[in-house]
């Protein structure tokens, strides 16, 4: 080693990246149920409306780095949202758009929510994906697979449809398969990191920096994850 260079021991920990998820839909289609779900594990015993917006970590390894996924939790009702929408889009990395399959009103609203993220300039190339959640209500379906899938294509958005409640399939006898909650929030982050390796000449940031996820993409050829109305 040449002298005065610095030995690996001397060097500082390199610093964890974070990367920041909106989640954004009508009010109770299980936006919080699905974050807390994915950082704790599982659902929550009770919720309430969000007021404003809530945060949740969870500390994951993909190809041996480590990495914040940090999923902010936005209010639905509109009352709730006004003071802090800024907030949410500020440095954004992903979007996460969900709706409730037995709730039809929830999917109509996706239009609005997507512009919405139009409002606030967020680059169509910030990758954004459609979830329809509470899979486990397979009586209630108010929003079918096709219907949503043509929805999501004709937005160039991939479409998870899942359970908060109940992620580890289907019910015996059920006709539709069940994203597991996990898998989801996992893609997209295995997507990030896809988007912008850790480059040794830029040390990672927070919040507070100005990461750009998006440039240097490797996605020619992927399906999806852009949207093309936004
Ligand atoms: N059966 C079923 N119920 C769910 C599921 N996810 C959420 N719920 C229920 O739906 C209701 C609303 O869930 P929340 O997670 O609070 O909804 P939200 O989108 O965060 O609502 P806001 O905070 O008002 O925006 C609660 O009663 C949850 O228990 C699910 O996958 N299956």
């Amino acid at each position: 080693m040449a002298e005065g260079a610095p030995s690996s021991s001397s060097l500082p920990p390199p610093r964890t990246r974070i990367f920041k998820i909106i989640v954004i839909g009508d009010s109770g289609v299980g936006k919080t149920c699905l974050t807390y779900r994915f950082c704790a594990g599982k659902f929550p015993d009770r919720t309430e409306a969000t007021i404003g917006v809530d945060f949740r970590e969870r500390l994951v390894e993909i190809d041996g780095e480590k990495i914040k996924i940090q999923l902010w939790d936005t209010a639905g009702q509109e009352r709730f949202r006004k003071s802090m929408v800024q907030h949410y889009y500020r440095n954004v990395h992903a979007v996460v758009f969900v709706y409730d399959i037995t709730n039809a009103s929830s999917f109509r609203s996706l239009p609005s929510w997507i512009e919405e993220c139009k409002q606030h300039a967020l680059g169509s190339e910030v990758p954004r994906i459609l979830v329809g959640n509470k899979c486990d209500l397979q009586d209630s379906v108010q929003v079918g697979t096709d219907e949503a899938q043509q929805f999501a294509d004709s937005h160039s958005l991939p479409l998870f449809e899942t359970s908060a409640k109940k992620p580890n399939g289907p019910e015996e006898g059920s006709q539709r398969n069940s994203d597991h909650v996990e898998a989801i929030f996992m893609t997209v982050a295995h997507k990030l990191k896809s988007q912008k390796p850790l480059a040794l000449s830029q040390p990672a940031q927070g919040l507070g920096g100005a990461i750009d996820l998006n440039r240097g993409t490797d996605n020619k050829g992927d399906r999806g994850w852009g949207c093309t109305s936004c």
